[in-house]
């Protein structure tokens, strides 16, 4: 009989080669691998299972676990490949270069109720339940046996050491390093659930929807024939954010025609808002002095104000103030306050007036108020009002989420008619209150004169008189010393409800994030794996695919992808996909058993060894060509 030695190079490759006679007759052990069997199916899972209960873990590069890991052998070479393949005719022991023969009896030694603990433990984190388990295979058993006597990084078996075992110590068994190179495991929903309705983001599936609308509404087209000008000042593929036809009836911006367009800037590459004055005339270059300011407001209550300029593309002197886009974005007024449209039935219109929207909650109105006093406070700190604070300006950006958007635009357009910056911070205050009127009542017209009472009896029906109370602190003219941070006394308590909605929205979402942790590096080795497998100008030559890293690759994408169950069905199971993809690209000491396709040979192999053959035949394809290059780029390694 003899043996497969592997070279010097010692990796963790280990070949099952084909006994000859010259090995010296008959084995002298009980054999610890037997011949593949009729029932050659699901082995690799089965080897999986028991590799994942018994083998040692290796971490992701990316989070190292301060653990010292055992010595790994060096990369597979062709040569290992190359060796003589096993004929299962006679029962052959394995041998490798790092571990002497294992003892007459390989298996560990395992007490039966710590094993039975042990398999509990893994079985209840065991994805693949549904696969033949040890002992149900003696094939399987014989490669488990064979994987863990062979194992130098088992810790906590030493065959040297049997006795023991046997004796009155206790068999020690070291802590496994965490399991970095699997698949997320997120926090459980009792926890953080990311399927239920919270304040600030919705259920999870509804997120994605969400999310998935931002990301077309970046993408969609104007309307053919707007006649828009091409590129302005850096800026392209302008779209407009409202109707702009010549039958709709345009509200104005104080004295001023104006209008919202999305465009994208060729400089950077973003999506912006551009808000573009009609028929402005700038006098004074100084007028652009408060944009200066405002590009220097961040806050998550204020759209971003990114730069201003005067154009004559649209063939008039125009303004133009570009904000940050928020993709999807509803004014309060849209969101809240605007009347549902008439239903048609059979082209016939309905008579009954259309449906009044329902009134907004009141934790949402809190919401809204601790969100625009946060942002009103941090514009007065730095000097500035916001002078736009209205239905039709303040934007919903995100469930519950509000911005206040046209900021600097008033300053720029009332420049010539300076006013006291305190007085206008006041007036800030007042144009809050208002809006507080209209968002409880639905009337935009709430605050004033005759709506004045029976706005507030509505107010104390449908809400607490906290909110009747912060509104007419609001409009109420107060002294002169009256200020936002006096609001913010007022309505502290609330602040702290919205704060820890805040906080569960970052966790959900950080949570959810986990859950993409991988997608990723998969991607990148799916796409390395897609430019190794089956290259059509390789198809003639055998050597390309049959011969070293390269051949490991085919057997590890059969072990991955092209599983049969027992019945020889296709087995599709995705969790085992992600398993060993993540496996492979952290690069894990864990080995596996690749049956050839004529299952007359196998390899065990790590997933360290694999990826290394990965990465060298990925750099070798560009070299591989012949007369044609293949060309790399991107710099994704
Ligand atoms: N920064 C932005 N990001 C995304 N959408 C925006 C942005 N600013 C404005 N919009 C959208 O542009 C559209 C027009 O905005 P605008 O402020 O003109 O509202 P409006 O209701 O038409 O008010 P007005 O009648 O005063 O023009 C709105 O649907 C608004 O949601």
């Amino acid at each position: 009989m003899s043996f497969f030695t592997r070279p010097q190079s010692a990796n963790a490759a280990i070949k099952i080669v084909r006994p000859t006679s010259s090995g010296g007759g008959e084995p002298e052990q009980p054999p610890s691998i037997k011949p593949p069997t009729g029932r050659k199916d699901c082995r690799p899972y089965a080897q999986y299972r028991y590799s994942r209960c018994h083998s040692p873990r290796a971490e992701s590069p990316a989070v190292a676990p301060a653990l010292s890991s055992p010595p790994t052998p060096t990369a597979l070479t062709a040569n290992a490949v190359n060796a003589p393949v096993f004929v299962p005719k006679f029962p052959v022991r394995i041998e490798t270069a790092l571990t002497p023969p294992p003892p007459a009896s390989p298996s560990p030694p395992q007490y039966p109720e710590e094993q039975e603990q042990q398999q509990a433990v893994y079985d209840e984190y065991d994805e693949y339940m549904g696969y033949p388990a040890a002992g149900v295979d003696p094939v399987v058993d014989s490669m488990q046996e064979m994987a863990y006597a062979s194992d130098p990084n088992y810790p906590g078996y030493d065959p040297a050491m049997d006795h023991a075992y046997f004796g009155t110590q206790a068999p020690v068994f070291v802590r496994q390093p965490l399991n970095y190179h699997l698949y997320t495991t997120l926090i459980p929903p009792s926890f953080v659930s990311s399927a239920s309705d919270a304040h600030f983001i919705p259920p999870s599936g509804e997120l994605r929807t969400l999310l998935q609308g931002r990301s077309e509404d970046l993408h969609t087209a104007p309307p053919p024939g707007l006649n828009l000008p091409e590129e302005m000042q850096g800026y392209h593929s302008l779209m407009p954010l409202e109707n702009i036809g010549s039958s709709v009836e345009r509200r104005k911006f104080g004295n001023w025609n104006s209008i919202v367009y999305r465009a994208m800037n060729s400089q950077d590459g973003g999506t912006y808002a551009l808000r573009r004055i009609e028929n402005f005339r700038l006098t004074h270059q100084a007028a652009f002095g408060a944009i200066e300011a405002w590009v220097k407001i961040r806050h998550p209550g204020v759209v971003a104000v990114h730069e201003a300029f005067t154009t004559h593309a649209f063939g008039d002197s125009s303004l133009v103030v570009a904000y940050a886009y928020h993709p999807q974005a509803q004014t309060l007024f849209d969101a809240h306050l605007k009347p549902a449209l008439p239903s048609y039935q059979l082209g016939v219109r309905f008579q009954p007036p259309p449906p009044t929207p329902p009134p907004i909650p009141e934790r949402t109105l809190w919401s809204y108020i601790v969100q625009l006093a946060a942002a009103i406070k941090s514009v007065h700190d730095a000097g500035q009002a916001l002078r736009m604070i209205d239905v039709t300006k303040v934007l919903v950006t995100s469930k519950s989420r509000i911005r206040v958007s046209s900021c600097g635009v008033v300053d720029v357009l009332m420049y010539d008619t300076p006013q006291d910056m305190h007085l206008l911070q006041l007036e800030d205050l007042t144009l809050f209150g208002r809006l507080v009127f209209a968002l409880c009542t639905g009337n935009v017209m709430a605050s004033s004169g005759g709506n004045f009472q029976k706005s507030l009896e509505v107010m104390g029906r449908m809400y607490s008189p906290e909110i009747k109370s912060v509104a007419l602190f609001l409009v109420n003219k107060g002294g002169p010393h009256k200020n936002i941070a006096q609001l913010m006394e007022i309505i502290g308590s609330r602040m702290a409800a919205e704060m820890a909605d805040a906080l569960s929205c970052t966790d959900i979402l950080e949570n959810e994030l986990m859950g993409e942790l991988e997608n990723a590096r998969l991607v990148r080795l799916l796409c390395k794996f897609g430019f190794i497998n089956e290259r059509p100008e390789f198809a003639r030559d055998p050597r390309w695919s049959e011969t070293g890293d390269r051949y490991i690759i085919k057997l590890f994408r059969d072990y991955v992808f092209h599983q049969v169950d027992e019945n020889r069905n296709p087995s599709v199971n995705l969790s085992h996909v992600l398993s060993c993809l993540n496996k492979l690209d952290a690069g894990t000491d864990e080995r596996i058993m690749l049956v050839s396709r004529d299952e007359q040979s196998c390899l065990v192999v790590s997933y360290k060894d694999i990826k290394a053959c990965v990465q060298s035949a990925f750099e070798e394809l560009p070299r591989a060509g012949t007369s044609s290059n293949i060309a790399t780029g991107g710099g994704y390694r």
